[in-house]
């Protein structure tokens, strides 16, 4: 499969080891700090485009990547007031699309195990749930993307939450996530439900960013085969 990758920093070059060692090709890499264009006729060859850049860049790249009729594999965060627009854009299979907040399987197990804890405690009144996600020093968004999949999961799941917010103070109705920046840290996710007697604490913490690096290019493989609005959903069948 020939991929274009666009944005080669931490995420792009990850993805690109596992791209080849799966034996495909890699027909463009379009970064500020590099010569390929979405105007280059290798990137036009490309059967897919996986992009990972900022959230200020996604949703353009996005636009050029539907102007050349190449699937789109959305890694990025913190972009997502404009995923309407690209989903009505998926409608009747004009364009596909496929996104993830994390594209790493422990993650998406992690997503479901997080519905399901929410859905027995909606009822357990005494408890109050809360959020810690940890990311590296680097990281432009708070809270990160997969702790907003998270807290929607538990919105879905809880009739006492409707919002989430960023951690400031204690004892709101929504669900507080606290953001830390620290370090080189590949991403740890801490869901804690807090009752005066003990608390209930579920944790992913991700070892390299080897998962969301091999998750991406499954996604691209699904994507070059099938059509339309995609998520992880569609890939693991959950
Ligand atoms: N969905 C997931 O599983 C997952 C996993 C890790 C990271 N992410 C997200 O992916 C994004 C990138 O993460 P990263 O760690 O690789 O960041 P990074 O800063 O290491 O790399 C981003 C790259 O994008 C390039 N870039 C910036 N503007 C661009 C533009 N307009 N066009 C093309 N390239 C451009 C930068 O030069 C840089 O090389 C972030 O939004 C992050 O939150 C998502
Ligand atoms: O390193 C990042 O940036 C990450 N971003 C995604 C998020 O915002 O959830 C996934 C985890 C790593």
């Amino acid at each position: 499969m020939k991929i274009a990758l666009i944005g080669y920093g931490k995420m792009g070059q990850a993805i690109e080891k596992i791209a080849l060692d799966r034996g495909h090709e890699i027909v463009s890499i379009i970064d500020v700090s590099r010569d390929d264009s979405f105007d280059d006729d290798s990137f036009k060859s490309a059967d897919v485009a996986i992009e990972f850049t900022r959230p200020e860049a996604a949703y353009s790249n996005y636009l050029k990547c539907f102007e050349a009729n190449i699937p789109v594999v959305s890694g990025t965060t913190g972009w997502l007031d404009q995923l309407p627009e690209i989903e009505e854009r998926c409608k009747n299979g004009e364009q596909t699309f496929f996104y993830a907040s994390n594209f790493s399987l422990g993650v998406n197990i992690f997503f479901e195990l997080n519905k399901q804890l929410a859905r027995i405690m909606n009822k357990m009144s005494e408890y109050n749930v809360s959020m810690e996600e940890v990311h590296h020093t680097q990281k432009l968004d708070a809270p990160s993307g997969t702790a907003i999949t998270l807290a929607e999961g538990i919105i879905e799941n809880m009739d006492a939450k409707s919002n989430w917010k960023l951690y400031k103070e204690e004892n709101s109705s929504d669900i507080a996530i606290k953001a830390i920046r620290e370090g080189e840290v590949p991403g740890i996710h801490t869901i804690k439900y807090e009752s005066p007697v003990d608390e209930i604490i579920i944790h992913h913490s991700a070892k390299s960013r080897h998962g969301f690096a091999l998750g991406a290019v499954l996604a691209a493989e699904f994507a070059a085969q099938n059509k339309g609005f995609l998520s992880m959903n569609d890939l693991l069948n959950f």
